[in-house]
């Protein structure tokens, strides 16, 4: 028995969440006395992959071929199977990226294991019961659930487990699979990304604007204080969709889950829309100018104010701040 991790690359480096996951997962093995075992697929340096011995992995499985370069969903779960059935292992750990959530259920199937995807939190292992919370009903609640099946497959929400450093560089092995013709049905071509700022998912901050800033003219303060916390932008869905900002900022039930440490909303009335994008946020602090909003009963911290008039002087704050620091 072992756990196997699949390592995610983004152009051949590792982010901060795989180095999360491969925690994550070095805890759930040392809960149960085994090993850590990474997989990658794709383009990685050797140093790279074997930087992973210092989150936990005792081995990294290296799969780099020319048809597996780019993301292919349904022939990277046969690979990552594959490797599991391999390695012996029953616990299969992912992040739950965009990849790893289309990733994880494919894997579950492949290895008839239950699923528990949005992870939040260790497994708790007690009287032979491996339970997992995570979030459920697009991130409006938690749940947990119990794995009663022999596999199991964990896919880890961003930002819901720290980082553990301090192991050694792992011994890194080339893992090779016959590929299947059938898991090449639909490929992926190519992958633009839509700008080189933080990248929402992973982001450790991120300051949001709603209609409350009345027009696509007036994001210069959120982007200046964004960049000022090293954060990310985001948005509420009438924003995107009345083309102030672009969709992949938007955030809620029909846009993107985030889960961040701090999430900022300046002039977002918090419709429960909203609320199930950024519920797992940690500190959240709401700017509006309606003590009523009902985003403040969600609120770590609330200003009360015109955001025309806070933001500035949030911005002036963090420069003092940032100044003294
Ligand atoms: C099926 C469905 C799915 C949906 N999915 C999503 C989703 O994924 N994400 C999402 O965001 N929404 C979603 N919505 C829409 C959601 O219900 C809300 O309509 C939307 O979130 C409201 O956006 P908003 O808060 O920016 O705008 P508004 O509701 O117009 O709120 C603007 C807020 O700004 C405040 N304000 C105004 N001026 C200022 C100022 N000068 N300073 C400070 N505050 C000010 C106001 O007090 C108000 O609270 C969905 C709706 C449906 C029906």
């Amino acid at each position: 028995m072992s756990v196997l991790v699949f390592a995610e690359n983004a152009d051949g480096k590792f982010k901060k969440s795989i180095f999360e996951v491969v925690s994550y997962a070095k805890a759930i093995a040392a809960q149960n006395n085994t090993s850590l075992v990474a997989i990658s697929i794709g383009d990685v340096a050797e140093d790279e992959l074997a930087g992973l011995g210092k989150y936990g992995a005792d081995k990294v499985l290296n799969v780099s071929t020319t048809q597996l370069k780019t993301f292919v969903n349904q022939a990277y779960a046969s690979v990552i199977a594959e490797a599991a059935k391999k390695e012996g292992a029953n616990i299969v750990v992912l992040s739950n990226s965009f990849s790893g959530r289309g990733l994880a259920p494919r894997v579950g199937v492949k290895l008839e294991a239950g699923v528990a995807d949005g992870a939040v939190s260790l497994p708790q292992q007690t009287d032979g019961k491996f339970s997992v919370k995570k979030t459920a009903f697009s991130g409006k609640a938690f749940a947990t659930v119990e794995l009663t099946s022999a596999n199991k497959v964990i896919a880890l929400t961003p930002n819901s487990y720290k980082v553990v450093d301090g192991g050694n560089a792992a011994p890194v092995e080339t893992f090779s699979v016959e590929a299947k013709e059938s898991d090449f049905k639909t490929m992926v071509k190519e992958i633009v990304r839509a700008t080189d700022k933080v990248s929402l998912p992973d982001a450790e901050i991120v300051v949001s604007a709603g209609r409350g800033l009345k027009g696509s003219e007036n994001w210069g303060m959120i982007e200046e204080l964004a960049n000022l916390l090293g954060a990310a932008t985001a948005c509420s869905k009438p924003v995107s969709d009345a083309g102030w900002r672009p969709h992949s900022e938007h955030v809620g039930q029909t846009g993107i889950a985030v889960s961040p440490n701090l999430y900022i909303a300046v002039g977002i009335s918090g419709a429960i829309q909203h609320l199930a994008g950024i519920s797992s946020s940690k500190v959240i602090v709401v700017i509006n100018k309606d003590p009523e909003a009902p985003f403040f009963k969600v609120a770590d911290y609330g200003i009360v104010g015109d955001a025309f008039e806070v933001v500035p002087k949030l911005i002036e704050a963090v420069k003092q701040y940032k100044a003294l620091a």
